[in-house]
């Protein structure tokens, strides 16, 4: 719990209170409260986490909330206008934890320390308040700090612009010094901030378009607005080109007005959130349009990319593909996981990295065992480019860089395909660095530099002589003490220390009389004279005290010197070892797929051109892992073939393309399992991963979507159906030939006949207007009929057995139409009450045989069955529907439309030959 600064003692060098020394009611403000109140109004939208000695203090409506949303004690203090002052406070030792439950919760925060030391302010006077000022704005997007970071997961910050109609976002990962820009139209917004789950999104102010936060809240980002001019694209311009030191961001490659301008809002919220400090940026990467797979936020979900449903990271693919052991590896797995290449040349040089990692066991388990040993170097860098580092972020780039050279001296003995030697070479070149950090640092040096004892002995001698009269001046005291002794020639001669004289020389007052005299007396100057003891000092003596007394303070300025000399010294090199930390990255990614596609028995997948398709004994990734963990039964394997042109198939020469197809089969048979597999296998491919299968042919998939019979929204206030449907419309609106499509049950939020008329249309759709390879899953059995009228689509069912009644799943995808559902014997495995169950079949017999009979029939004879039966005879009839519910026939609208006074008799006539006509029948 934080204590709170009230007690002298919690604040000892700190000034008054806020208004402490207010006369209560006169409305006088302090000068401290004047400071306070100034620095509060320009951070209006921050808890100001205003510096007292020890502990932050946070005060008025800022104390309010704050003591609320971390549950500690809200205090009074002094008055402010006749008000008083609500104050809380958190300690400066563990106030990060409090920060990071406070950004958590959506605040955001200003720090605002004491830039002077108390004793400073004293000086001028006894009244003057110690100087203060914010010197960074905490915000979501701009955390450094390990503790406040999830380790294996990037944390950025976005920003988005738009110039002249153009959008493009900007991501940065301060913590990483990561910075990529894409053109990003205002529709095209929405995926890609599922795709890169940010933090904080900045928006201009001048959009003011709620439409827009809405859009960034359901990212799970926080809608920060910036002022108009922090986009203006010139001023942005002169921004990135200062922060780079280039003479124009030309050198970076071309970028559009629109990515500049959302590159510079970026920077410039970095400098105002860190206070002009410019973070270690790496020059911006612009991602080519087209380049990454485009899956939109449902689809992500769907699949449960890098999130599982329940909002974890467990049960996700990205959990279940994880083998690396660095956390740099893991952000760089997720990322590619999260944006699936489009360009084949990308994907298979990542494969062939992969390959030979395969190839050599023995070389990929080194590399592995090296890794572990890396410490994490991005964010050690990024903290130090901020003035935010320590030793150990010093300690952590010596050792990161000299696993890479080792790592590097491996590799170069290899003969190994172009990403790997690309590897290598970003890892060597490092040791001049390394070596300077070996010899200045000691092996485990403190976190922080303040704790002294970070810089290794025998470094620089002022610090090696302050740090032995630190912690040995008793020692040498008593070296000079014998070395007298001779001088005297006085053996009694002993040196003392006591409060009031410092160190001094004590002899009796018998052996004092020489050194009282020449030439003793030179060297030894008279103190005091007590009874039967003469006390001297020398110059050499007081001048030893003086550094004894200062060694400790000398010995930590010294250590802070050479810390400073050596970050600017790792600021210097700070391009090349953040290659460094990414090819270690890389190496990670590429050894944890290795050891992965070995341990799974997965296969390399081809990439192709066209649009092929074939997948021969796929797998669920994660399905399969889980069954395994369970030790039960063993996934079955299974065929797919999409390939959408002729002579792309599996299948005989001259067999028409198939794209879509259409499955059907009982409840859980595997069916989601199956759609989802093949999808994730076209992800894994593309991300360059080995994937899932006996072997994997695809041609590139540029769009990827899935949806399934959707969960309700309540939060949007959208029913289960309406989402669907808003979501089935994006895929049948946006889908090009390039698309993989999933749709699971799509149409069973609603009616029967409306659903499966929706189901049947969508179908049409993918088949005719949007041409892409789909699978489509349905329990509307009705719809395979349409397989003989569509030629490019399949039947395909999961296999079944009855077996006494019980069914048993054999998950096999098979051809053909599955011939009924077995919902009823599904609902008896979950375990309905048996009367339940029984009851069903008798109703599915009856509404079975109703539908062979004809339309009406059914419906009669289950009304009969229901009567028959007293526990539902039981239940009152529904009180029949309002008539204006109902909607009217054509029948009954066209009757209604017609006006009899005006018809004539042959009129009237055909009018009932119309209506007998609508009403069917023979
Ligand atoms: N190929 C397979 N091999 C082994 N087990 C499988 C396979 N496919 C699915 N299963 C098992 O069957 C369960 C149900 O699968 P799934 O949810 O895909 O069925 P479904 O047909 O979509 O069901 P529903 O229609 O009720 O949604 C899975 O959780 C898994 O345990």
């Amino acid at each position: 719990m934080a204590r709170h600064a009230q007690d002298p003692a919690a604040a000892p060098q700190a000034d008054p209170a806020p208004a402490a020394a207010a006369p209560a009611d006169t409305g006088a403000v302090t000068p401290m409260m004047a400071q306070y109140l100034e620095i509060k109004g320009r951070y209006p939208d921050a808890l100001l986490f205003y510096r007292m000695g020890d502990f932050y203090e946070l005060f008025f409506d800022d104390a309010v909330s704050a003591a609320a949303a971390l549950d500690i004690a809200l205090t009074k203090r002094g008055k402010h206008l006749g008000q008083d002052i609500a104050m809380c406070g958190v300690p400066v030792h563990s106030h990060e934890n409090y920060l990071l439950q406070l950004i958590r919760k959506g605040f955001r925060v200003a720090v605002c320390e004491q830039l002077e030391d108390p004793a400073e302010a004293r000086k001028r006077g006894s009244k003057s308040v110690v100087k203060r000022d914010v010197t960074r704005l905490v915000t979501p997007g701009t955390l450094t700090e390990d503790a406040l970071l999830d380790a294996r997961r990037h944390n950025y910050l976005a920003a988005w612009a738009e110039i002249r109609g153009e959008g493009a976002l900007a991501w940065l990962d301060l913590s990483t010094g990561d910075f990529h820009v894409a053109d990003c139209p205002r529709a095209g917004l929405g995926p890609l901030l599922a795709r890169l789950a940010p933090s904080e999104v900045l928006v201009s102010e001048a959009a003011e378009d709620p439409a827009l936060t809405e859009l960034i809240e359901e990212a799970g980002a926080a809608a920060t607005p910036l002022a108009r001019a922090a986009w203006d694209s010139e001023g942005a311009r002169l921004r990135l080109e200062t922060l780079f030191a280039v003479k124009a961001l030309d050198a970076f490659g071309g970028f559009s007005r629109a990515q500049v301008a959302a590159m510079g809002g970026a920077i410039a919220y970095v400098e105002l959130t860190q206070r002009g400090r410019l973070p270690l940026v790496r020059p911006p990467m612009a991602e080519a349009p087209g380049g990454t797979m485009r899956i939109d936020a449902a689809t992500r979900r769907n699949l449960e990319l890098t999130r599982s449903m329940s909002g974890g990271r467990d049960g996700s693919l990205l959990a279940a593909v994880d083998r690396s052991v660095t956390a740099a590896g893991a952000r760089l797995l997720e990322a590619r996981l999260a944006s699936p290449s489009t360009d084949r040349a990308e994907i298979a040089d990542r494969l062939d990295a992969v390959a030979a990692l395969i190839a050599d066991r023995r070389l990929a388990e080194d590399i592995r065992a090296a890794l572990r040993r890396a410490p994490e170097m991005e964010r050690a860098l990024s903290r130090l480019g901020l003035g935010r580092g320590g030793p150990r972020d010093l300690a952590a780039i010596r050792d990161g860089l000299a696993q890479g050279a080792s790592l590097a001296d491996r590799l170069g003995a290899e003969d190994l395909p172009p990403r790997l030697t690309g590897v290598a070479s970003a890892l060597e070149g490092h040791d001049a660095l390394t070596e300077r950090l070996e010899t200045a640092l000691v092996a485990e040096p403190p976190l922080l530099i303040r704790d002294g004892g970070a810089v290794a002995a025998g470094l620089d001698p002022e610090l090696d002589e302050a740090r032995e009269l630190r912690d040995h001046g008793r020692g040498v005291i008593a070296g000079l003490q014998s070395g007298y002794a001779e001088t005297a020639g006085v053996n009694a001669l002993k040196i003392k220390h006591n409060n009031v004289l410092g160190y001094f020389i004590e002899t009796s007052a018998l052996h004092a009389e020489r050194m009282l005299k020449p030439p003793l007396s030179e060297t030894f100057i008279h103190r005091q004279t007590l009874a039967n003891a003469v006390r001297f000092t020398t110059v050499e003596l007081s001048d030893l005290e003086a550094r004894i007394l200062n060694a400790g303070a000398r010995a930590l300025e010294a250590e802070k010197k050479i810390f400073e000399a050596l970050c600017a010294e790792v600021l210097e090199a700070a391009p090349a070892v953040a290659r460094a930390a990414k090819a270690l990255a890389e190496l990670d990614l590429a050894a944890g797929l290795a050891q992965l596609a070995v341990e799974q028995d997965w296969t390399r997948p081809v990439l192709e051109a066209g649009r092929a398709f074939v997948i021969e004994g796929g797998r669920h990734p994660v399905v399969e892992q889980a069954l395994r963990r369970q030790g039960g039964q063993a996934f079955v394997p299974n065929d797919c073939d999409l390939s959408a042109e002729p002579g792309e198939g599996a299948g005989e020469a001259g067999e028409p393309p198939r794209p879509v197809w259409l499955l059907t089969g009982p409840n859980m048979a595997g069916k989601s399992t199956f759609l989802r597999q093949n999808a994730l296998i076209a992800v894994l491919a593309q991300m360059g991963a080995y994937v899932p299968a006996a072997s994997a042919r695809i041609g590139v998939v540029d769009q990827l979507f899935s949806r399934v019979g959707a969960a309700d929204d309540l939060a949007r206030g959208r029913s289960t159906f309406m989402v669907e449907m808003v979501e089935t419309a994006a895929i049948l609106n946006q889908a090009g030939p390039g698309a993989l499509v999933i749709l699971d049950e799509i149409g069973r939020g609603t009616a029967t006949y409306d659903g499966l008329s929706i189901a049947w249309a969508t179908l049409e759709h993918l088949h005719e207007s949007n041409r892409c390879r789909a699978l489509f899953a349905t329990h509307y059995h009705e719809l395979t009929a349409l397989a003989d009228r569509l030629p490019g689509l399949r039947n395909a069912t999961m296999a079944v057995r009855e077996w006494e009644g019980d069914v048993v799943f054999l998950h096999e995808v098979r051809a053909g139409a599955a011939d009924r559902s077995y919902g009823v014997q599904v609902a008896r495995l979950a375990g309905l009450p048996v009367s339940v169950v029984e009851r069903a079949r008798t109703v599915l017999e009856a509404l079975e045989e109703g539908d062979r009979q004809g339309a009406g029939g059914g419906g009669a004879r289950a009304k009969a069955l229901i009567d028959d039966l007293p526990l539902f005879a039981a239940v009152p009839a529904p009180a029949p529907r309002a008539p204006a519910e109902a909607a009217p026939s054509k029948l009954e609208a066209r009757l209604r439309e017609a006006a009899p006074d005006e018809l004539t008799p042959r009129a009237a006539l055909d009018l009932v030959y119309e209506l007998r006509a609508m009403l069917g029948g023979d």
